[in-house]
């Protein structure tokens, strides 16, 4: 869906973006994460032919880009950088002139296609407020309501919950999955880890320009090599375990081991009670730490 190589931008001295080979599979709900300031936006401009890289390639839909970038928009719904509306129109007439503007909407559906999206991102019930009265949160989903028009097979998102409440964020979030589950590919980008994590399926970390990971998230929960057991015979495990207990709290023991099934048969053979036990699996915040350098640490940060 979307391949970048050796993909790089420069604005004077300063290298945004970094000799970037990414890759989005067909299907993907895809995390692009990083500190502000790291390279995402103009990234994701670059995609959409909004800027001009300074070297590498391109193909969005097996497509280069910019040259043929005409034949990809009319397949992407793309929100970038806070969606632009005209302030003293409404929103439905918002929709309807940008669906006008575009190539391949199809004046007979359009309605139909507007109803829905707005109904899609939750504002149906808008009224003829012009586009100015709305709360950051409202211009947010019309802008998530104008990509939807098209009925894109791709989505291209550049922090889509800025400016949403958590109420806000969680609905989004279910939208997205939602259309991912109905075909549409996902990509977009965040700087916060807890976004990425709840929704996406695919995760890129860029830092300073460069994509320094991209995996699967499932393949990058992997396991600590220790076990969390909780057990109301806490002091008799502690005791049978010796010296492989890293931490104990209350029930809460942290054991240094690999097999969560072979230390629970230990444990019950030792005649200790076992409560729960289960794999510690490193959190994404933990990975990101490790493949991003110091100075790194402004994930999460609003903004
Ligand atoms: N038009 C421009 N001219 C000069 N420098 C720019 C321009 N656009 C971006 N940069 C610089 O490129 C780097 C990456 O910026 P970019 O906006 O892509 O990062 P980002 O990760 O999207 O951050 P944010 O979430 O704050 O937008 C920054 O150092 C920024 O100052």
């Amino acid at each position: 869906m979307i391949t970048t190589r050796a993909l790089t931008k420069r604005f004077g001295r300063t290298v945004a973006v970094d000799a970037v080979d990414l890759r989005v599979r067909e299907g993907d709900r895809y995390g692009l994460l990083g500190p502000n300031g790291s390279g995402k936006t103009t990234l994701v401009r670059m995609l959409l032919g909004l800027v001009y890289a300074t070297s590498g390639e391109i193909e969005v839909l097996g497509r280069p880009v910019p040259r043929r970038i005409a034949e990809v928009l009319p397949q992407v719904g793309a929100l970038v950088e806070g969606p632009g509306a005209y302030a003293h129109l409404s929103g439905r007439r918002n929709l309807a002139l940008l669906d006008a503007a575009g190539r391949g909407g199809g004046r007979r559906t359009r309605q139909r296609r507007i109803e829905e999206a707005l109904e899609r991102v939750g504002l149906a019930k808008i009224d003829q407020r012009p586009v100015k009265a709305y709360s950051l949160g409202m211009r947010q989903r019309l802008g998530l309501a104008a990509a939807l028009i098209r009925r894109p097979r791709l989505l291209v998102l550049d922090e889509p919950t800025n400016g949403l409440d958590p109420q806000g964020i969680r609905e989004i979030r279910e939208l997205l999955v939602d259309l991912n589950h109905d075909g549409t590919t996902v990509f977009l980008s965040s700087h916060l880890l807890a976004e990425v994590e709840q929704l996406c399926t695919r995760v890129g970390v860029v830092d300073r320009g460069r994509l320094v990971l991209e995996d699967a998230l499932s393949a990058l929960h992997t396991p600590t090599g220790r076990v969390l057991v909780a057990t109301p015979d806490a002091a008799a495990a502690a005791a049978v375990l010796d010296g492989r207990v890293e931490s104990r709290d209350g029930e809460a023991l942290l054991v240094r081991h690999d097999d969560p099934a072979a230390l629970n048969a230990w444990l019950v053979g030792s005649g200790v009670r076992v409560r729960s036990i289960r794999a510690e699996r490193r959190t994404l915040e933990q990975v990101v730490l490790d493949v991003t350098g110091p100075g790194s640490d402004r994930f999460g940060e609003p903004g």
